[in-house]
């Protein structure tokens, strides 16, 4: 059951809330069966789950992706499908592993692909404060003058999260983005981070697998197994981490539970069954081109 947290705003609007929400894919199973959750602004929140659990279609639902009713997720008090303005606007960014898709979803007229330099791809966004820019490029390292086409993954990944932050948003969404960053790049964004949320008040949803030196950072948790939001709220409610426990050791306890869980369930259905379940041949249910891009990667 998720436990919600009183909105410590001004105002009494929350950044981001979700009331009750569930979503199911056409013609699958649900993806996300209940999830609750109510972040003030300002809150640094990590969205934690095993492979599967429906992070990034909860962060994709709170993008404004996929249309649910009008309460039951508010961003900002506004519903994400239907006020075009919340991302149109930058108030609302999201940072996804799908490179081309996130700048077209930020709205940056500027060419996606081509090879062209670093420089040219920041510099043609427009309406950007000089300052913010040249202190996003310092903090990210950017080679101006490399071309995309030469660059690795991880420079890649910079110029793309150098994009994506250069409109001071008042949400922002992001899903793995510093997989392939060194320590000491995921470090000085965590950093920044951390200022925008206590100097601006700004709201970060994060979903990660990597929980190094987030103890200190994270001030909500939001933790999903099999779409079901078993913990929801402030950092209070995992007292473990204030007495100097590693988040990644009580991840792992959460983790081990659900497989556990999960394999009794399926080997209680094998009994059932008679082992005939293993000798069916399943269908498939989704092909490759239904599933996201980050998954679809591996079928390129
Ligand atoms: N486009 C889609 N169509 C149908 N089902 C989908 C689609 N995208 C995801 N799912 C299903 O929804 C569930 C949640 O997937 P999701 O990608 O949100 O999980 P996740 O927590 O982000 O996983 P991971 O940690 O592996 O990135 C999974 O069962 C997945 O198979």
């Amino acid at each position: 059951m998720a436990q919600a947290v009183v909105a410590a705003n001004g105002d009494g609007i929350s950044a981001v809330r979700l009331e009750g929400l569930k979503f199911s894919y056409p013609g699958c199973a649900a993806s996300i069966k209940d999830a609750s959750l109510d972040l003030p602004r300002g809150s640094r929140c990590l969205l934690i789950g095993a492979n599967g659990a429906g992070k990034t279609t909860l962060l994709q639902l709170l993008a404004g992706k996929y249309m649910v009713g009008r309460d039951v997720i508010t961003v900002l008090g506004r519903s994400p499908f239907h006020d075009l303005q919340l991302t149109c606007s930058g108030q609302l960014s999201y940072l996804g592993t799908s490179w081309r898709k996130d700048v077209a979803f930020a709205g940056y007229g500027v060419p996606l692909q081509g090879d062209i330099t670093a420089g040219k791809m920041i510099f043609g966004v427009e309406g950007v404060d000089p300052e913010r820019r040249a202190a996003l490029i310092r903090l990210l390292d950017v080679d101006l003058y490399q071309r995309l086409t030469t660059m690795s993954d991880g420079q890649r990944r910079r110029v793309q999260i150098c994009m994506g932050l250069l409109k001071p948003y008042d949400v922002l969404l992001m899903d793995e983005i510093t997989v392939d960053m060194d320590v000491l790049g995921r470090q000085d964004l965590l950093d920044f981070f951390r200022s925008e949320c206590e100097e601006r008040g700004a709201t970060i949803v994060y979903a990660t697998h990597i929980f190094d030196g987030l103890e200190g950072w994270v001030t909500h948790v939001a933790y999903l197994e099999d779409g079901e939001m078993r913990i929801g709220g402030a950092r209070s409610l995992l007292p473990q981490l204030s007495e100097g426990a590693k988040l990644l050791n009580v991840v792992e306890v959460w983790l081990r539970k659900e497989k556990q869980a999960r394999q009794a369930r399926d080997d209680e259905r094998r009994a059932a069954s008679g082992g005939r379940e293993e000798a069916t041949p399943v269908a498939p249910s989704r092909t490759p081109f239904d599933m996201p891009s980050k998954h679809l990667a591996f079928f390129r």
